[in-house]
C-alpha cells in the first residue's frame, strides 16, 4: 500500500523535542516494516511562526514570509530524516518527481514546502496525487475536521464523515497568511476533490494512532470521502 502522511508541524515540531520526532520516525519504520511505500510530508510547527512573526514585524510580505516558512518545514524535513536513518532519501525532496523517484525505489521520502501561497497540506496532497498514493493521512493536532476551530468555539462539533466538496466549504473561509492554521488547506482540500485519494484526518499528537489508521483502519477522526456527495453528508447528519 502506498502511503502520503502529511505530520502537521504542530504535531512533529511545536518545539524542538528530539523524542518527539523520533516517536514519529518509528512509527513510519513499522509502516515501512509492515510493506507500505511512504512519503512524509512535515510542516513548519511553532519554530516556523516565530520565524514568521518576526519577519512580519520586520516588514517582510507574505511571499518572503511564505518562504521562511518552507525553509522551516525543510530544517524540520531534515530532522525526521535524522531520526528516519538510511531507509529514508537522505534530503528533502524539492520536487514531486524526486519524491516519487525515492517512494518507486523504496525509499522513505520525506518533504517539506515546495511553493508559496500554500501549506505543506497542500504539498501532501500533490504528493499523493502525483504517486498515486491509496491513502492521505493528515496527522494534525486537533481529532479530525470540526464545523468551527474547536480551539476558538466550545460547541464545535466534529464530523465523522464529509464529502471534498464539503471540506472545501468549511476551510475556503479560514485565513491563508503565512503561518495561519487549518486542519487541512483550501489547496489541498481541492486536489483531495481532484485526485480521488482516499484521506483521513487525525489527531496525531500520539504517532501511534497514525500507524492504527494505516494497518487496522481505526480512527476516531474524520475520514474525507472524495467524490462523495452531498446526500451523503445528509445521511451522516440523519445518524
Ligand atoms: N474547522 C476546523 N476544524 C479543525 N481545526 C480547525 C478548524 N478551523 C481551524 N482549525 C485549527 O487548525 C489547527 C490545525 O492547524 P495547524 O496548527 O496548521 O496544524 P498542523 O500543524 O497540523 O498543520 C487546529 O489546531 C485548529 O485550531
Ligand atoms: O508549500 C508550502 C509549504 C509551506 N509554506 C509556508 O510555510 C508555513 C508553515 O507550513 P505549514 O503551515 O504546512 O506548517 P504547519 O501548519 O504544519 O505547522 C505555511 O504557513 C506557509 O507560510 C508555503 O508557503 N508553501
Amino acid at each position: 500500500m502506498k502511503v502520503v502522511v502529511s505530520i502537521g508541524g504542530s504535531v512533529l515540531a511545536p518545539d524542538l523535542e528530539s523524542q518527539r520526532v523520533r516517536g514519529h520516525a518509528e512509527v513510519i519504520e513499522s509502516l515501512a516494516n509492515e510493506g507500505c511505500t511512504i512519503g512524509a510530508v512535515v510542516g513548519g510547527g511553532g519554530v516556523a511562526r516565530e520565524y514568521i512573526g518576526t519577519a512580519r514585524n520586520l516588514g517582510a510580505n507574505e511571499i518572503e514570509l511564505d518562504d521562511i516558512g518552507i525553509d522551516v518545514t525543510r530544517l524540520n524535513a531534515r530532522l525526521l530524516i535524522a531520526a528516519l536513518g538510511e531507509q529514508a532519501a537522505p534530503s528533502p525532496a524539492e520536487t514531486y518527481e524526486k519524491a516519487g523517484t525515492a517512494m518507486h525505489r523504496g525509499d522513505i521520502a520525506v518533504m517539506g514546502g515546495v511553493m508559496p501561497g500554500q501549506t505543506t497540506d497542500a504539498v501532501s496532497a500533490a504528493l499523493a496525487e502525483y504517486t498515486n498514493a491509496d491513502l492521505l493521512v493528515y496527522a494534525t493536532s486537533v481529532n479530525g475536521v470540526f464545523s468551527d476551530d474547536p480551539n476558538e468555539v466550545d460547541d464545535a462539533t466534529k464530523y465523522d464523515e464529509l464529502s471534498a466538496g464539503e471540506l472545501v466549504d468549511i476551510v475556503a473561509d479560514l485565513e491563508m497568511t503565512a503561518g495561519s492554521s487549518a486542519p487541512v488547506d483550501f489547496v489541498a482540500a481541492k486536489l483531495i476533490g481532484r485526485s480521488g485519494v482516499r484521506t483521513i484526518v487525525l489527531d496525531g499528537t500520539e504517532p501511534e494512532r497514525i500507524a492504527d489508521a494505516v494497518l487496522n483502519g481505526e480512527h476516531n477522526g474524520t475520514d474525507i470521502i472524495p467524490h462523495g456527495t452531498d446526500d451523503e453528508m445528509t445521511y451522516w447528519v440523519q445518524e
